[in-house]
């Protein structure tokens, strides 16, 4: 079990001093509490002999110190031990939600957002009892036993053995539950983050599931889950309330013991009346410790189950990730200076083939130099790997080495960050955040000036829209506001592009929503904005890639034409019927 929780070791190195101070707060605790049972049996002792009110007093003030200092060192073992376990909890959650953060895009389609979010909260819930109250009460009922029993062994070593002899049962009996309270909690663990990532497919399916009229099929799916959930509960139930009863009928046990070897023991005047009560005293403040014990077992073996999980996401390395060795950043710095993070803009895919984790090739042998400051429109049927194409530029996916490559460099010999900021990226599917409109524009230059967010909106041609809300810019998005139409997101979604000033501009199908008209007025803007940048756009529409320097037709990951408009349109392929097949479209529409 032990090394389960290896894991935890430099959260704990982290807080040893806390952990330390705790532990001599338990000490002393304990020691005080000990003496309670003495002070007792004195007094009992003393009420056959020659008891006094000055003897009574005494014996009452002493009980009444010994409840202050351990109150004092009771709320220091607390403060300190739950404390230390809440900073740990605080740690974990960022360090989990860090390299959460960093993980490719890939990981969150191999990954359920629901079985995440259980382990980030469950989990680590799990992980912060075991850390707080099972290290507390496990830590005051050893200390409390050893500081205990030279006591008891005074007051009868025979007494002792007896009272302990069930024992040894106790420890058994805890043993064999706890291995199946682990592995029924795992299997709990297991089940809820089904049912979260259930509930969390749902809430953002809403829209499709009342569309196809799906709530009440949902609803059955989910209870089936959720009883598989209660059943799974009801198991662990069901052995608990077999631990609990049965440790509390072995220290029942042990108090008849004692009573009978006790009872025998005064009667023999072996020992005195005051001492007997005082061994009872002892069993009883035994006993809660004990019983814990159960419970502690149970919270341990929860959290270094959880403790597994988490450590498992703790564990993930992000598939994307910087590859520069320190000896070529060294050179990369010499060779270029200060300029490292600068950028041009030219764009090659050099041979370029590649294939998703364990599916067939999708982009076959592709060559193509974009040049800085130039402009390429994408066109091609649906599936044919145009989004994939694009996603290479900013390694949102990665190709093998040398494939694609950003002024001479391959992408990957690039730092991660400069590379990003450098490329504005629209993707095909707009995300924006419950924040306001302008943070969402904003998105990554928080330094942005309310001037710049405007400049942006307008060219994107949103600005307008967004000023007929009642906050304007300050307009709420999303859940807690306004829910932008889908041209609106997309607007929004290419005025965060643009804030960020970038060498490389990248559309993917990011005018699809939009009417031809704003379509065209929003290009003419770009037109201007990306004067000397590089633009790649994705378009299903002549009219968006028409004055592109290049067009490319990706045709099944293969590029079927490339060159300029009135070049395709020479060569009457693919681009030539679309062109018709759109030009008939729009005089259907004008004559209609
Ligand atoms: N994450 C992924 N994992 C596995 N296969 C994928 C993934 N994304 C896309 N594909 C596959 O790669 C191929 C190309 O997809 P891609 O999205 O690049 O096409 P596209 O030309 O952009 O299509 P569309 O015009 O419909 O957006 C498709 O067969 C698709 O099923």
């Amino acid at each position: 079990m032990f090394e389960k929780l290896r894991p935890l070791t430099p959260y704990l190195r982290r807080y040893w001093k806390s952990l330390a101070w705790g532990g001599v707060a338990v000490v002393l605790y304990n020691i005080i509490k000990v003496l309670l049972p003495a002070v007792i049996g004195h007094a009992i002792d003393d009420m056959q002999h020659h008891l006094t009110q000055t003897i009574v007093l005494h014996h009452a003030l002493r009980l009444l110190l010994i409840a202050a200092l351990s109150a004092v060192f009771l709320y220091i073992t607390r403060q300190v031990i739950i404390g230390a376990s809440r900073e740990i909890e605080f740690d974990l959650r960022n360090d989990l939600f860090a390299n959460l953060e960093r993980q490719a895009p890939v990981f969150y389609h191999t990954h359920r957002t629901g079985d995440i979010m259980a382990r980030t909260t469950n989990d680590l819930s799990a992980v912060r009892q075991l850390l707080g109250p099972a290290i507390m009460y496990s830590a005051n009922t050893i200390v409390f036993m050893a500081a205990a029993l030279p006591f008891m062994y005074r007051i009868s070593p025979k007494l002792t053995f007896f009272a302990f002899v069930p024992m040894p049962a106790a420890s058994v009996l805890v043993q064999y539950f706890g291995n199946r309270i682990h592995r029924r909690f795992e299997r709990i663990q297991a089940m809820y983050s089904d049912i979260s990532a259930k509930a969390q497919e749902n809430f953002s399916g809403a829209r499709l599931i009342r569309a196809f009229a799906q709530e009440d099929a949902e609803i059955a799916s989910f209870e089936t889950a959720n009883q598989e959930y209660i059943r799974r509960s009801l198991h662990l139930v069901r052995l608990m309330a077999m631990l609990w009863p049965t440790l509390e009928f072995v220290l029942g046990l042990s108090l008849m013991i004692t009573l009978l070897v006790g009872g025998h023991e005064v009667v023999s005047h072996r020992i005195s009346v005051g001492q007997f009560t005082a061994f009872n005293v002892y069993m009883v403040q035994l006993t809660w410790p004990l019983i814990a014990v159960g419970w502690v077992v149970n919270l341990f073996q929860r959290g270094t189950a959880s403790i597994v999980r988490i450590d498992e996401l703790l564990k993930e390395q992000p598939t994307i990730a910087d590859e520069l060795t320190d000896q070529e950043l060294q050179d990369r710095n010499i060779r270029v200076g200060a300029n490292y993070f600068d950028m041009k803009g030219d764009i090659e895919f050099r041979n370029l083939s590649f294939s998703y984790e364990g599916g067939s090739e999708v982009l076959h042998n592709i060559s193509l130099k974009i040049p800085a400051g130039s402009s390429l429109a994408i066109v091609g049927p649906t599936g044919s790997g145009k989004s994939t194409l694009v996603s290479l530029i900013p390694r949102l996916i990665d190709a093998a080495p040398g494939m694609v490559l950003i002024d001479d460099v391959p992408v990957r010999k690039w730092l991660l960050d400069p590379l990003r900021q450098n490329i504005g990226f629209v993707p095909q599917e707009t995300f924006l955040f419950s924040e306001t409109i302008r943070q969402n524009i904003a998105f990554g230059v928080p330094k942005a000036t309310a001037d710049q967010v405007e400049e942006a909106a307008t060219i994107a041609h949103i600005a307008t829209e967004i000023l007929e809300f009642p906050k304007g810019f300050d307009t709420m998005v999303g859940e807690r506001g306004v829910t932008l139409s889908g041209g609106q997101k997309q607007r929004t979604s290419i005025a965060r592009a643009i804030i960020r000033n970038p060498r490389i501009l990248i559309l993917d199908d990011a005018l699809a929503s939009v009417d031809t008209y704003t379509e065209e007025r929003i290009l003419h803007g770009l037109r201007n904005v990306m004067e000397g940048r590089t633009t790649v756009f994705i378009s299903h529409r002549i009219s968006t890639a028409r004055n592109a320097d290049q067009i490319a037709v990706l045709v099944a990951g293969r590029i079927a034409e490339l060159g300029t408009h009135d070049e395709l349109l020479a060569r009457n392929g693919y681009y030539t019927s679309l062109f018709e097949k759109q030009r008939l479209e729009e005089e259907l529409a004008v004559a209609t």
